[in-house]
């Protein structure tokens, strides 16, 4: 079996690649970093250590790079014999690796799939929305014969590497890889750690509204205080108390749209937020933070469920509270952050926050948020 998976970064190495060698593919890695698809061919093999008191490790072997700048004719070979076709290089990434996953699948003559696992609801439609740019229609019609484009959602923390050996990768024990069985085409290996489910919008919800809005209010918070890293944030007293507000406000969503078990939630946020306090990783609050127009958007992790409890009627003050920080959020070394606070120059809090959220004017939530900015 082939896997060619786009993004030979963090979550790349120390997750969708870990468990697709273990599953018994062979792993091309596409990745613009040179140094790291040299590194790859050159010792054809990595290490993963897990971030725990135990300190253990494995070794992913039978993995490959492509440069993505210099061989885009080799991926598009390796796409055509894949089997399946993932990526992990960011939301805004996906449009720049679209064109040459179409060449890649308009050369195919099996069953394959392709999986977009991002920080996103929809990462994989908005994968295939943006490759089906790249044919025409009768080939956006015979490669939906053939193709499946399942979305999926992953968890696992992997914070930003410093290890000697630019390959070795750290990450949390914990990791959940959730796809949704129904666009599967043909079959998928079973690889640990992977739930198929036919709908995966309770799961994805679920985790980008706890884990990543969770993670969001504690970078910006605690960038706000002056601390470094997401475990100095959240053992901060103030900063965990908005923390576990928002994820209060967001577990009411949860509960209330899908039917969790209001216990069974309260233990998923408590396991959570034990994963941020993890001693053995150091995360920065600015890469968790980073590029805060995309974690301001309409559908992500803080004005999501933020507008949908205002249109249940109820009041979100501390995920508010969290998007007023994001606004404050001013790292001068994050583009997205830098832009926004032009915005704030430009136009004001409400003026910023409208066109980071595409939220309508005068919507309520615009208004709570610059009240809750300005006691910041
Ligand atoms: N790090 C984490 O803990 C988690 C990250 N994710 C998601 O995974 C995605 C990647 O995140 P990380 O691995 O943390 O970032 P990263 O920055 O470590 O890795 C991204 C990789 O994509 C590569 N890349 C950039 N442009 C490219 C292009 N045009 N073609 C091919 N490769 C390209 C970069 O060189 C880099 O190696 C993001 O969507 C993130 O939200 C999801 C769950 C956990
Ligand atoms: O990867 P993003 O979407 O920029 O956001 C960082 C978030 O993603 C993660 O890297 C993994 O889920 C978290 O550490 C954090 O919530």
């Amino acid at each position: 079996m082939i896997a060619v998976h786009f993004g030979a970064g963090n979550i790349g190495r120390g997750f969708i690649g870990a468990l697709l060698s273990g599953a018994g593919y062979e792993v091309y890695f596409a990745d613009i970093n040179k140094e790291v698809i040299d590194a790859l061919n050159e010792k054809g093999k990595y290490e993963v250590r897990l971030a725990s008191d135990e300190n253990e490790s494995f070794i992913v072997s039978g993995v490959k790079g492509i440069n993505s700048n210099e061989n885009a004719e080799e991926i598009i070979a390796k796409i055509a014999e894949a089997d399946l076709i993932t990526t992990a290089v960011g939301p805004n990434i996906l449009k720049f690796v679209a064109k040459t996953i179409a060449l890649g699948l308009k050369e195919k003559k099996t069953e394959a799939n392709v999986i977009a696992c991002e920080n996103m609801i929809g990462g994989t439609d908005h994968l295939k929305s943006e490759i089906f740019k790249h044919l025409n229609e009768e080939e956006q019609h015979s490669i939906s014969e053939w193709i499946g484009f399942p979305n999926s959602a992953v968890d696992r923390i992997v914070p930003i590497q410093e290890n000697a050996d630019i390959l070795s990768v750290s990450v949390e024990p914990f990791f959940e890889w959730v796809i949704e069985q129904s666009k599967v085409k043909g079959s998928m290996p079973s690889i640990q750690g992977v739930t198929y489910v036919d709908d995966l919008i309770p799961y994805i919800e679920r985790k980008l509204f706890t884990v990543n809005t969770g993670h969001a209010v504690t970078a910006y918070a605690g960038y706000q205080k002056g601390l470094a890293t997401v475990k100095e944030a959240i053992e901060d007293a103030e900063v965990r108390s908005l923390v576990e507000g928002a994820l209060s406000e967001t577990s009411t969503l949860l509960v209330k749209e899908y039917g969790f078990d209001e216990g069974e939630h309260l233990n998923y946020v408590k396991k959570i937020i034990a994963r941020f306090e993890n001693k053995h990783i150091s995360d920065e609050v600015t890469r968790v933070g980073r590029s805060p127009k995309r974690k301001l958007g309409f559908d992500d992790r803080l004005v999501a469920p933020a507008r949908r409890l205002l249109e249940k009627g109820i009041t979100p003050d501390d995920l508010a509270a969290g998007i007023a920080a994001g606004l404050k959020y001013d790292f001068d070394k994050d583009e997205e952050a830098v832009e926004i606070q032009q915005l704030i120059q430009e136009k004001g809090i409400s003026g910023a926050l409208q066109e980071v959220s595409q939220l309508p004017e005068n919507h309520p939530l615009i208004g709570l948020v610059e009240e809750k900015y300005h006691k910041l």
